[in-house]
């Protein structure tokens, strides 16, 4: 089978590998679509996210849906034909946090595209049978796909409790932010907000239903939300920039007794963080990690119509022109670039 293997950073190597053949729990999937995650675009142009280091060629991709051709002996629900998407995250199922239910906080997970776990930058993979879930006729494999990002923002808002009548703010319109103010009208939210620092991704986030979009280059923020609450600040406000000047703005722009969420990762584990604050006007901080639980959600909403992820894809490539997908998700207006393999 064809895979792109990330061989040294920015360079690609389009590989003949031996096709897998799946274990009993398993099913062996043919890849229709992966989406170029930050991630990916990460580990191509610097070989490494922190402490994770490409040390050997590694396949990228882990948003990713395909049509299942075989399956294990023990699997049942699912058969050739079906369409499905992988949640690329497995856990051990043994340790204290899967034992708790906090599959998402296994330290012993197999996590695609993470070193040194291989991704779906491939004509098939072998998956356990229940990270793949099965996609109704109306959702299509790149929608698939993208359940990957939305589980992020589904994760996010859960964790931010966001509920009926909120107004929620959104700090940074990439495809995270994008799925977590979708998830958060899913849940409820009747106002959000959402800023970032490029013009495209505003005028895309309006088109995409924000109601208020703040370029934060020319406005500032505080009084932005301040003007729109009627001086009360945001229930909810999710981070999903990773920049620090952003990271630090959540405590000007939630209201007191309100709830911050961090998504987005900083360069600088450490920023500055006003705890006075946190603690005087009683702000709960949650860090939000992956997701658990949240591709049954995800497929649901996305069948009933009720979330789009769609619209936030810029472009699709073939394998053989990864590079050049790699080049194009890298330009800052773009938002979601596909690999999208023929059925
Ligand atoms: N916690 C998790 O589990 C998890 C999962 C996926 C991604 N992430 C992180 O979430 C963040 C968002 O992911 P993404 O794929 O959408 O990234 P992205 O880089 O595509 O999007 C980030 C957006 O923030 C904007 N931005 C930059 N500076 C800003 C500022 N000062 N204020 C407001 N917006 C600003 C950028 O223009 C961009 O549109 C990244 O840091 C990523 O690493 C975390
Ligand atoms: C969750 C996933 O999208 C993220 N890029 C990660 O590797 O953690």
């Amino acid at each position: 089978m064809r895979t792109a293997v990330l061989v040294e950073p920015t360079e690609f190597e389009l590989q003949d590998r031996s096709e897998p053949s799946p274990g009993p729990d398993d099913v062996l999937v043919a890849i229709r679509d992966v989406g170029i995650c930050g991630s990916d675009v990460h580990y191509y142009e610097h070989g490494r996210i922190g402490d994770y280091v490409v040390e050997d060629p590694l396949v990228l991709g882990h948003e990713s849906a395909g049509e299942v051709v075989a399956v294990g002996e023990n699997v049942t629900g699912l058969e050739a034909g079906d369409r499905v998407a992988l949640e690329p995250g497995v856990p051990c199922r043994r340790c204290a946090h899967c034992k708790r239910g906090d599959y998402h906080l296994c330290e012993d997970v197999t996590f695609m595209a993470t070193p040194p776990h291989d991704g779906a930058f491939a004509e098939y993979v072998s998956w356990p049978a229940d990270f793949a879930y099965e996609l109704p006729d109306s959702v299509s494999t790149a929608e698939g796909a993208l359940c990957e990002p939305l589980s992020v923002g589904i994760h996010a808002c859960r964790r931010g409790d966001v509920g009926t009548g909120d107004t929620v703010l959104v700090t940074g319109a990439g495809p995270i932010g994008l799925l977590v103010m979708e998830a958060a009208r899913a849940a409820g939210a009747t106002d959000v907000i959402v800023t970032d620092v490029v013009a495209e991704k505003l005028s895309l986030a309006a088109e995409r239903g924000a109601d208020v979009t703040v370029d934060v280059t020319e406005t500032d923020l505080e009084s932005a939300v301040e003007e729109y609450t009627d001086g009360v600040g945001a229930d909810v406000v999710v981070e999903a920039s990773g920049a620090e000047p952003s990271i630090r703005s959540t405590l000007d722009a939630v209201r007191r007794g309100g709830t911050v969420v961090l998504v987005g990762l900083a360069d600088e584990a450490t920023v500055p963080f006003d705890v006075l604050e946190v603690i005087d006007n009683e702000i709960d901080v949650h860090g939000s990690f992956r997701y658990k639980n949240t591709y049954d959600a995800a497929v649901d909403l996305l069948a009933d119509g009720v979330v789009d992820v769609a619209g936030i894809i810029d472009f699709e490539s073939s394998l053989d022109a990864i590079d050049d997908a790699f080049q194009r998700a890298m330009e800052p207006a773009v938002v979601k670039g596909m690999i999208t393999f023929e059925s």
